[in-house]
């Protein structure tokens, strides 16, 4: 990426945090992956991990002519919709899913040649939060942050151009989609055209390349799943998330207030979009970034790909001015980047001013 690869050197990750179990070898859940009487399972155990209730989230259609408005309210009430008539086609996600899985299904030595390096952000490992707790999730990646033709190249010397041409083309379609979502979100916080300078349909030219990630995520079948969990709960950091879950296979769950954690079941054809902390940020606290967290099946490998956007590195993201004191001081992307590698659960609260 042009961007915010220096903003996660400042942080960079013990190599042992990185490598992921070998799950293709394990038929019991080893100590260090039991979630169960550790300090880190509290939020987790309060309440059942699977069979948990699940909710309808708003489905938007992108179609609808009352799409931003809807957007708006869903984000506000839920900080998270379902789209449906995105335009991207089905074949596009199975390209990807494709992929993905030849990937994973690799033996763990064969992808190990695509580590991540402990201050990169492209490459096969475990989540970038992984630092922050004391026992290990569920849990595989492989994020890409432009092209991963150096990672897998060194995997498939002869194939490597479809896993890539696949990853290029997915890219290219969310990055497309995440702007004409953002549109309408922002149009529905009447947000000012100097406060979105770095939108494509607000910029001339010369416009600075937005900060993305793509990640693949991998949950293979767990021999105890209540004990475990795949990716522990977090916030995800940049303006908006794309979701898309394959196949019907639950796992992705959200804290909802008063109600606690809830499913968001997989609905074919839809992505969900959920707020990021920045977008919770400029929305000055309207928009609320859910805490969520995906929990794992006992048979079934679990596939997830999750396309962030924010804005360019080095532009400064605040509270979009609609009459009310701002309850966040100003940044730049990348200093906000740098506080959320170095702590997660604390940024936010960091830059809060009232
Ligand atoms: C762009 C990014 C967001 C992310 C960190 C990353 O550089 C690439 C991976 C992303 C991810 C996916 C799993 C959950 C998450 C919190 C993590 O550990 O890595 C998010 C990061 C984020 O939103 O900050
Ligand atoms: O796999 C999921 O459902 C959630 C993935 C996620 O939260 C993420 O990649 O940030
Ligand atoms: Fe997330």
């Amino acid at each position: 990426m042009a961007n915010l690869s220096e903003a996660y050197e400042s942080a960079p990750v013990q190599t042992h945090h990185i490598i992921p179990l070998d799950f293709q070898s394990v038929n019991h859940v080893p100590e260090s992956h039991s979630w169960s009487n550790s300090d880190d399972s509290l939020p987790v155990q309060s309440q059942p991990l699977v069979n948990c209730e699940q909710i309808s989230l708003p489905i938007i259609d992108l179609g609808d002519l009352d799409a931003s408005k809807m957007m708006g309210q869903a984000c506000e009430s839920w900080g998270m919709f379902q789209v449906i008539n995105h335009g991207i086609p089905l074949t596009l996600f199975r390209d990807v899913e494709s992929e993905a899985r030849a990937f994973f299904s690799l033996a763990a030595e064969e992808k190990m040649k695509a580590l991540r390096s402990p201050s990169g952000v492209t490459g096969y490992g475990v989540a970038r939060i992984a630092p922050f707790f004391n026992k290990v999730m569920w849990h595989e990646g492989f994020t890409i942050v432009g092209s991963p033709v150096d990672h897998v190249r060194e995997i498939w010397p002869e194939r490597y151009h479809r896993f890539c041409e696949v990853m290029e083309a997915y890219q290219k379609a969310m990055k497309e989609l995440s702007e004409r979502l953002l549109d309408l979100i922002l149009k529905s916080l009447g947000t000012p055209e100097e406060h979105i300078e770095w939108l494509p349909s607000v910029a001339c030219q010369g416009r600075l390349a937005p900060c993305t990630a793509l990640q693949l995520n991998s949950y293979p079948p767990c021999p105890g799943p209540t004990q475990v969990i795949g990716l522990a709960p977090h916030t995800d950091s940049y303006l908006i998330t794309i979701l898309h879950q394959v196949g019907n296979i639950n796992g992705l769950q959200v804290l909802m207030e008063g109600t606690g954690w809830v499913l968001i079941v997989p609905l074919e054809g839809a992505v969900v979009v959920y707020v990021g902390d920045m977008l919770h940020i400029m929305s000055n606290g309207l928009f609320p970034s859910m805490l969520h967290r995906a929990v794992v099946d006992n048979t079934r490998h679990r596939l997830s790909f999750a396309y962030f956007y924010g804005p360019p590195a080095d532009s400064s993201i605040s509270p979009i001015p609609r009459g009310c004191p701002s309850q966040f001081r100003s940044m730049t992307v990348r200093e906000y980047i740098e506080m959320k590698a170095k702590d997660f659960k604390g940024a936010l609260s960091k830059i809060r001013v009232v």
